[in-house]
């Protein structure tokens, strides 16, 4: 009998085979799944804290920090901070070991980064992912030095609204400047806020971030730097310097995830926090004029009036003038909203 390599044993065990083969048979329809099982199902998951010049810090099972690169099965999919990912290969976290990416769970949320300051090229215009799965937004805005920038957080706002992330406004240097002013502005939101200082209790802060994903956003100065050292002992974050672009830091990183450290003796997730640096705003340029509204829900009832397809800028038509002028939402609201309608056809990033 012609034979390879397999021949001895099923020729040694034929009569089993037979029966075995029969029983297998009877079982093939009822166990469907062993044939149609993904390739990789022995992969472990984890989730994307850094991304470095094509290399990936993962969060494993355990805490385990693993490093990474992309498996060549994932195409031209991009791997961004906040993506939870299946792994295979070097899962083991040990110096020099590395894994490959092979999978990326459905993202919950996209936040992308404004387009970049380079508007000449295809590529500088590309709106690009920074951070998926976040589910808060915390705007960082300082009460004084620097004031706190509207137009900014109206933008972020927007993002917010439009990836359906949860904004929080966390306004720091309590010791500098009432929140009276900035509160009043956005009064007729259902807005939740945070208030920090020097030597303030985080606690309530903590508890916001607990069990979630939250993506921190603002300008340069506001004491993001500040509250993360203060949130997480221990992480290093730059203070005082005006920008960390240009300096050596974080100059191939958009965005870095860090762990909160466990609420006293509770076991609750104490979340994680997604520190943006670089990151200037987040591009609205594929936001819809619709959703651009829904970051003023202050005044969606003024457009009942309008014509369709109003563009809500000034002009006879809009209905938006008469309800301010009839005082139902605050002109300067109105103005932010047109300044941003406008800006998702201009460079003009900051609002
Ligand atoms: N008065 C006062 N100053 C603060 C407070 N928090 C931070 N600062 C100061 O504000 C300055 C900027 O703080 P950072 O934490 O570096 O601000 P940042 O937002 O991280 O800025 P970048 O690193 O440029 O992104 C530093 O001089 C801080 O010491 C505060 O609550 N009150
Ligand atoms: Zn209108």
């Amino acid at each position: 009998m012609e034979c390879d390599g397999g021949c001895r044993l099923l020729t040694a065990k034929r009569r089993e085979y037979d029966e075995d083969d029969v029983r297998v048979r009877a079982t093939r329809g009822s166990r469907p799944r062993t044939r149609t099982r993904p390739k990789h199902d022995d992969a472990i998951e984890g989730f994307v804290v850094a991304v470095d010049r094509g290399r990936y810090t993962v969060d494993g099972p355990d805490g385990t920090t693993l490093t990474a690169m992309r498996a060549r099965e994932l195409g031209r999919k991009s791997v961004v901070v906040g993506d939870r990912v299946a792994l295979v290969g070097d899962v083991s976290g040990g110096a020099g070991a590395l894994a490959r990416i092979v999978r990326i769970a459905d993202r919950e949320s996209v936040l992308r980064r404004t387009a970049d300051d380079d508007d000449t090229t295809t590529e500088g215009r590309i709106e690009r992912v920074v951070v998926a799965n976040a589910d808060q937004l915390v705007i960082v805005s300082s009460l004084s030095d620097p004031p706190p920038r509207t137009g900014f957080i109206d933008r972020c706002l927007v993002a917010a609204y439009d990836a359906d992330i949860e904004p929080i406004l966390l306004l720091t240097k309590s010791d500098l400047a009432t929140p009276n002013e900035i509160l009043d502005y956005y009064a007729a939101l259902d807005l939740p806020h945070l208030l920090t200082g020097p030597g303030a209790d985080l606690a309530p802060i903590r508890k916001e971030l607990a069990g979630h994903v939250s993506v921190l956003v603002g300008h340069s100065g506001v004491g993001k730097s500040t509250l993360v050292n203060r949130l997480i002992p221990g992480t290093g974050r730059a203070v005082g310097e005006v920008s960390a672009i240009g300096k050596g830091r974080h100059t191939s990183t958009s965005a870095v995830a860090l762990r909160l450290p466990p609420i006293g003796k509770s076991r609750k997730d104490p979340g994680w926090i997604i520190d943006t640096p670089g990151v200037r705003s987040f591009g609205l340029a594929l936001v819809s004029a619709d959703s651009v509204l829904h970051g003023f829900p202050d005044l969606v009832e003024g457009t009942v009036d309008c014509p369709p397809n109003c563009d809500h800028l000034p002009g006879a038509e809009c209905a938006l003038d008469a309800w301010v002028a009839a005082g139902h939402a605050d002109e300067r609201r109105l103005a932010s909203f047109r300044r941003l309608l406008a800006s998702r056809t201009s460079s003009d990033l900051d609002g």
